[in-house]
């Protein structure tokens, strides 16, 4: 599959039909052998990548997704030039900046001094350039005394705030990050966002390893899924993402089988390029008759528009098939990011739903308002037996519709606009002109 994430643009990376052939030996003196009488492979094979082709433009922030051992490290490995391909040409344009392993590139008899000259020479950048960012990165890492202690003494988390804050502090063209996130403290997770977003921001590339959906949806604008290998799917990411959490899930399932679709009126492809339904789940029970009513109670158009904090009325039928010990029922509001903007459930909003039996019908409603910034939205629905449990249904983009801006003129500057009481003191009035 050739994943073109974006035409026309200068391209950072290319990778063209790029594979990765690991050897595996049954005994180590099987490799001392074939050394010796190389005309007889004692190897075992493993191809981590197959026909790999992609092209990433400048300034991207792309999210790869996949499950363990599909191959992601390998990929980055090969981009940030650590491994080798089997085959293929890799063309990277830039200076590269990788938190692959973490501390990889760090002397552990150094101290963390000493290391920052160390990365910063090797990444090309001169005595003086160093001298003149190490302390905005000692100051970012944050690690205190232990900057001028052997870095074999330091804890993982210092490990990565270290190297996180030389990896950001190079000035880089291309950033390439395999959650490393995950394992500092939340303010130094905080800290490493904003920093990656004001460098994403500046026009560096990013590549972005992560098994966290919401991190990928919410910093990447575009995504690719590895699996066995091979580009499975790329695109926007939350239509990456989705295939990812179906895949998932259907690799749980072994097979999933959907009983039936949804009607082609819930089909809304304006705005979204993911407006298509998906549907997921081990199909004991499905949500049937999705309907989004306004404040007068009319049921949405094909192109439903509703007002900025309207009251909305969602309702939804399960159609039991097999018998369920417990059943929670529940919707998200997200925006076209995939972000997770208003949802709740049934349990959450205490009314706990026991034992279903086969052909049992339930109607539930939901009544909320959508204080939402204008602009386009997706519905997902979603019922499991409990929490821990395989959803028996998981519809993303049931519906799309529009929320326009609000009839008083005011600007919503962020996602959600909740209401705000302000004081100033001593009072000043002056007339305000929007
Ligand atoms: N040096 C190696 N020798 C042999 N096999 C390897 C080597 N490095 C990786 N592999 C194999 O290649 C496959 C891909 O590994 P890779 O680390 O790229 O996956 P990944 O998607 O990054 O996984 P994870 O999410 O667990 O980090 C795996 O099956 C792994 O066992």
């Amino acid at each position: 599959m050739q994943a073109k994430i974006n035409m026309g643009e200068e391209i950072a990376i290319s990778l063209k039909n790029i594979s990765k052939c690991f050897k595996c030996y049954t005994h180590p003196v099987d490799r001392l052998k074939e050394i010796f009488l190389p005309a007889r492979s004692r190897a075992n094979e493993f191809w981590a990548l197959r026909d790999i082709n992609l092209e990433i433009p400048k300034g991207e922030t792309v999210g790869i997704v996949g499950k363990n051992g599909s191959g992601k490290s390998t990929l980055l490995q090969i981009i940030a030039g650590t491994l080798t391909p089997t085959t293929g040409d890799v063309t990277v344009n830039g200076r590269v900046s990788a938190l692959l392993e973490l501390g990889s590139g760090f002397n552990p008899e150094f101290t963390g001094r000493q290391n920052v000259f160390f990365n910063g020479r090797l990444l090309g950048l001169s005595q003086k350039e160093i001298e003149d960012r190490f302390e905005a990165i000692a100051s970012f890492a944050d690690i205190g005394d232990f900057i001028d202690q052997p870095v074999k003494t330091y804890s993982s988390g210092m490990f990565v705030r270290l190297a996180f804050a030389v990896a950001v502090n190079v000035d880089p063209e291309i950033l390439i990050v395999d959650e490393a996130l995950a394992v500092g403290d939340i303010v130094f997770q905080h800290r490493c966002m904003r920093r990656m977003r004001s460098l994403m921001d500046s026009g560096v590339t990013t590549l972005f390893v992560s098994h966290d959906s919401g991190a990928v949806k919410t910093l990447c604008n575009s995504a690719v899924m590895i699996h066995e290998g091979k580009i499975y799917f790329s695109g926007v990411p939350n239509a990456v993402i989705i295939k990812y959490m179906k895949l998932v899930t259907e690799t749980e399932l072994e097979t999933v089988t959907i009983k039936e679709n949804l009607p082609e009126k819930q089909i809304h492809r304006q705005n979204l390029v993911t407006a298509q339904p998906t549907r997921r789940g081990n199909s004991k029970a499905l949500i049937k008759n999705i309907r989004l009513l306004n404040q007068q109670g009319e049921e949405l158009a094909e192109t439903p528009t509703l007002g900025f904090n309207e009251q909305v009325t969602l309702i939804l039928e399960v159609h039991v098939y097999e018998e369920l010990q417990a059943c929670i029922v529940g919707f998200f509001i997200c925006d076209k990011n995939g972000n997770e903007l208003i949802g709740s459930n049934t349990f959450e909003e205490n009314h706990s739903i026991g034992k279903l039996e086969p052909g049992e019908q339930l109607k539930i409603e939901f009544k909320f308002h959508l204080p939402l910034r204008p602009g386009s939205y997706s519905l997902t629905v979603a019922g499991a037996e409990n929490y821990t449990a395989i959803s028996f249904d998981w519809i993303d983009n049931a519906m799309v519709f529009q929320v326009l801006p609000p009839d008083t003129g005011k600007r919503i500057h962020a996602l959600v606009d909740i209401p705000i009481s302000v004081q100033v003191s001593p009072p000043k009035l002056t007339a305000i002109k929007k």
